[in-house]
Formats: C-alpha cells, structure tokens, sequence
C-alpha cells in the first residue's frame, strides 16, 4: 500500500510506524525511469521506502524554469505504486518552508562554486538546504540520489561527512535512454530537432572516455559537441573522480553541461586514466 500524504505532521506519524531501516529518494517529480532506479535500489535495501516530491524554489534561479517545470502528480504516484514505495510526500511550499524562505541556510563551500555552480549561483546551497530538511523530516538511515547529477552528490555526501549527519548516501549509475541520452525530466521539453540534437552530449563523453589521456578524452568529446550547431556547449570539463583536479593515473570523471533550444542539459561518464593501452 502506498500513502501519499502532504504534512509534515502525517509524515511524523508514518515514519514513527516504520520498523526497519527507513530509505528516501528525493525527487522534483515529473518521474522517469532513472527515478524508478533509485526506487528499486532503495526498496532492496530497506523496510521503508519513502519518495520525497518537491519542486524547491531555493534552487532555481530567478531566470531558470520554476515556473514551468514539469508537475505531473498523479502519474508520478502511479509509478511509486509500481515500484512498492510506502509513502509519497508531496508537500507544498508552505509546508516546506512556513513563514517563508528559511533564514539560516546551507552553504555549499567552494565545490558548489564549479561547474553547475559557475552557471547557477546559489543552486547548491538551495539544494542543500532541502536535502537537509528532507533527511531532517523522514529520519531516512539511507537516502540514493542519481549519478547523473554528479555535483549535486557529490556535494551531498560532503555535507554529510562535513556536519556527521549519520545518514549513508548511495549513489546509482545514470539510467539512459537506448540511444545514450540521459534521462531527465526535463527532456520533455526538447523539441523533435532538439532531442536530435541532444544526443550528443553523451555520444561525447563516450569517445571521450575511451581514451586514456586528458588531452585526448577532451579532443575526442570537443570535436562532436563542436559539429552539432544545435548545442551551446557550458562547460565541458575533465576532474578527478571527486570532482577535484583530473590525475594522470586513475579514475576521473568527464562532465558536460550545454544549452539545446531553451533547455539546460548535463551530462558525465566514469573514466579512467593512464591505462595501459
Ligand atoms: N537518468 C538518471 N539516472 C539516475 N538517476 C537519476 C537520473 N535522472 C535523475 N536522477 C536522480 O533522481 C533524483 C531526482 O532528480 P530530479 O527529480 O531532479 O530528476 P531529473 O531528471 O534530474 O530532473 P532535471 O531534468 O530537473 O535535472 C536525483 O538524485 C537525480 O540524480
Ligand atoms: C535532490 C533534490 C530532490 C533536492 O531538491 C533535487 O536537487 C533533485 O531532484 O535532484
Ligand atoms: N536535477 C537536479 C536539480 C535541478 O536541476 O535543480
């Protein structure tokens, strides 16, 4: 049976009935398979699954697409039932945030500066702020978050081990389309040319990450990212697995993130270098 609930007082009630560890996935909504992932990975580890749906207004930005992002809950709670998740919690923006925005707020350091924060001032520190109150609220022993927002977990499992928050973070590989795409909500908002166009992002990283040094991997990617007009291109960047300076030996990571029509995409793949050909 799976509860959809909006307080935080209905929430208190239900996780104070779980007996066994408690799971949370953390969502925006508009669920795709790459969130059903996480489901399945969180209902084989724990008694009680809880998915979080929330569309955060600290995050975005005051020209990014709050407005507009996708919300679809009844489909989304459709697919929480299929994957057996015991409660959805749906909040609104009052019941999230009562008497408004929050005060005392996350700070996401220096690695929430790079990359995706270079091109979204204050997304991370908005981020982090819900993902707090979120473990805060469900009083999750483990909370998955997706790979395909690298940054964003990687910022999470600081804050964690920074401020001893006594949660395990589990991460779960990108789940992509046949076609290589990365699933993400707001695919939907590609055009036929566009998800076209799109494609590229991830055939990059794959001939990238098929080569063993940085100037190679970032030659391969750069030369098709250069040959589709349809993408603006953000940042392509090469870093260390931990999203620190790329070593010349072993395992690093190769991020994307471009502009396709209106829509900001990112993308990244694993790879390693330095070895023997
Ligand atoms: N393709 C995917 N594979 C694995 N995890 C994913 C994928 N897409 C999203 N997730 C994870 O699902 C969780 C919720 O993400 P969110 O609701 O923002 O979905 P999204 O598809 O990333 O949306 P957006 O299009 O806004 O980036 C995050 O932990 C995110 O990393
Ligand atoms: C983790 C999260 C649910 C916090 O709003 C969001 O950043 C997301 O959907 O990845
Ligand atoms: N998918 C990460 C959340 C965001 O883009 O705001």
């Amino acid at each position: 049976m799976t509860y959809v609930i909006h307080t935080r007082a209905e929430l208190a009630e239900d996780v104070s009935h779980a007996n066994g560890e408690v799971a949370v996935v953390m969502t925006m909504g508009a669920l795709h398979e790459g969130h059903r992932q996480l489901m399945r990975e969180a209902r084989k580890r724990a008694k009680f699954v809880i998915v979080t749906i929330f569309v955060n207004p600290l995050q975005f930005g005051p020209n990014e697409d709050f407005d507009k992002y996708p919300r679809t809950l009844e489909a989304d709670v459709e697919a929480c039932r299929a994957e057996g998740v015991d409660v959805v919690f749906a909040p609104s923006r009052d019941e999230m945030y009562p008497g408004g925005a929050p005060s005392i707020t996350m700070n996401a350091g220096p690695l929430g500066e790079i990359l995706e924060g270079a091109s979204r001032p204050g997304h991370f520190s908005g981020m982090l702020t819900v993902v707090q109150k979120l473990l805060m609220l469900t009083r999750a022993d483990v909370a998955f978050f997706g790979e395909k927002d690298f940054q964003q977990l990687a910022l999470i499992r600081r804050m964690v081990r920074d401020l001893e928050l006594g949660v395990e973070i589990v991460g779960v590989p990108t789940v992509r389309e046949p076609d290589g795409l990365a699933m993400s909500s707001r695919n939907r908002y590609l055009s036929a040319g566009e998800r076209r166009a799109a494609l590229v992002l991830s055939q990059a990283l794959r001939e990238g990450a098929a080569h063993a040094d940085a100037e190679s991997a970032l030659a391969a990617a750069t030369k098709i990212l250069e040959d589709e007009p349809g993408v603006r291109v953000d940042y392509l960047s090469l870093t260390g697995a931990d999203l620190g300076p790329a070593p010349a030996d072993g395992p690093a990571r190769l991020l994307v993130a471009a502009r396709v029509g209106a829509t900001r995409l990112i993308d990244n793949v694993p790879l390693t270098l330095g070895r023997a050909a």
